[in-house]
């Protein structure tokens, strides 16, 4: 695969949020970025052992990539549908990554050449995956279980449901062909059971956190299932990599103005929540994504900018108001991407009963932008700070700086708010609640406690 060529670069624009600050108020973190930016080289930062994908993207050789494109390309040749197992970290990078990049109708699509890519192990839905597995039934699928810690219930009562299926309609044999495990290298029932069952696997460094591994083959297995370059966006990633490093001046480093910019908001101006808003739906699982490293990074010790996104203009009819109006503690980063994939041009109507023929002529996107620019003038007119980030094209590179970036920015702007951006602990309560109800063993005096409180 060819890996493209490209001086340009996704770049961001601050100017727009800075006017809601001091003056200088960005420029002043400059020294405490730097603080933070050591103490993720050098690895002294809280959460140190969780600092594998910090140059993760530089470290990737294209022997690795060759061997999860093999493992792809036998799932692509075997299936009509391969079914991605995972929830939070084990899903939403690859989910962010395929919907940006595929066509927004791809399940309708009867496309030979590229499997269907389904998501599933991300909920408990039962009517969710009812119709999956029924929908499943007439179709060669494979599947790939993703799960860090290899024992997440919506990852593994998903995945037995699938490997049943898979076995009694391929046979044990073939099905062992089909489902690939990502994994840890050790522990956990998704490792027990594909070393059982002789599976295909890969390991999830035990450094890189979930939120933190789209660049590991919990993203790239799939993404380079659906056909799309990871060359391309590991190539990207590294590139950011550079560009954000310790080394780089603050004046010119996207990661480090942006986590800056972030946290003056959020401390000076009582910004408290950041509205992550795109201009095209293919983004929305991108701001999944982002939601995701952000508030499981920030949201502790009872602080943290909560993590939201829009999908514009969509929801400009819906949260529009709020966002115009409401109480004054947003912020918004707006994604942008440049130059659209495709061209689609205004037609003439001489009825004109709609009274459009003023767009005649135009491309879409010149009306999509204008929706963009006059939303951005108005919300920064009614008190909400903008961020832009401009993606000069939604490629396999851009999404490879995009990611980088903001993981980069994560890990300054979370050391900059005082807290260990690389653990989680919050997200037991529900588990453990949850297995307390079910009777899970092991949680009897668990279960005794909770049953008093209802
Ligand atoms: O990959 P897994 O171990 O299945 O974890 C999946 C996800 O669920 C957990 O509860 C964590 O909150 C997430 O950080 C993680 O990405």
């Amino acid at each position: 695969m060819q890996i493209q060529t490209t001086m340009k670069s996704i770049t961001l624009d601050i100017t727009k949020a800075e006017q809601f600050l001091a003056k200088g108020a960005v420029e002043a973190y400059e020294s405490k970025v730097k603080a933070a930016q050591e103490a993720l080289e050098n690895g002294t930062c809280a959460g140190n052992d969780f600092l594998g994908w910090l140059h993760l993207p530089s470290s990737i050789t294209d022997d690795f990539l060759n061997e999860i494109q093999a493992v792809a390309d036998t799932l692509r040749k075997k299936c009509e549908v391969v079914v991605v197992a995972g929830i939070g970290g084990s899903y939403l990078g690859a989910r962010a990554v395929i919907e940006a990049l595929g066509n927004s109708f791809a399940w309708l699509i009867d496309d030979r050449t590229n499997p269907t890519i389904l998501f599933a192990g991300n909920n408990i839905g039962e009517d969710y995956l009812y119709e999956l597995t029924t929908y499943l039934k007439d179709k060669k699928f494979g599947v790939i279980n993703i799960s860090k810690s290899g024992t997440t219930t919506e990852t593994a009562l998903t995945f037995r449901l699938l490997k049943k299926q898979c076995e009694a309609q391929r046979g044990k044999e073939e099905a062992r062909d089909v489902i690939v495990a990502v994994t840890d290298a050790k522990k956990g029932a998704a490792r027990t059971c594909a070393d059982k069952e002789g599976y295909k696997s890969f390991v999830i460094p035990d450094n890189v956190g979930g939120r933190f591994s789209v660049l590991t083959p919990v993203g790239l297995l799939p993404i380079a299932c659906a056909g799309f370059d990871m060359k391309a966006l590991v190539k990207g990633a590294a590139d950011m990599e550079k560009a954000c490093g310790k080394d780089v001046p603050f004046a010119e480093n996207m990661a480090a103005r942006y986590a800056a910019t972030r946290q003056a908001l959020y401390t000076q101006a009582g910004k408290k929540i950041e509205i992550v808003a795109n201009f095209q739906p293919k983004l929305h699982f991108m701001a999944e994504w982002w939601k995701q490293l952000y508030g499981e990074s920030e949201g502790k010790e009872l602080k943290g900018i909560f993590p939201a996104a829009c999908d514009f203009t969509t929801d400009l009819h819906s949260m529009g108001q709020w966002i115009q109006e409401g109480e004054r503690s947003i912020f918004e980063t707006v994604i942008s991407v440049e130059t659209p994939r495709y061209e689609l041009d205004f037609p003439h109507d001489d009825e004109n009963l709609d009274g459009l023929n003023f767009l005649e002529g135009k491309r879409v996107d010149e009306v999509n932008k204008m929706a963009e620019l006059g939303t951005r003038m108005a919300h920064v007119d009614g008190g909400v700070p903008n961020i832009l980030i401009n993606m000069p094209e939604l490629t396999e590179y851009y999404l490879g700086q995009l990611i980088y970036f903001f993981e980069r920015a994560c890990g300054v702007s979370g050391l900059l708010q005082g807290v260990n951006p690389f653990n989680q602990p919050g997200v037991e309560a529900y588990k453990k609640n949850m297995f307390a109800l079910l009777d899970k063993p092991g949680y009897e005096a668990e279960s005794k406690a909770i049953r008093e409180r209802l």
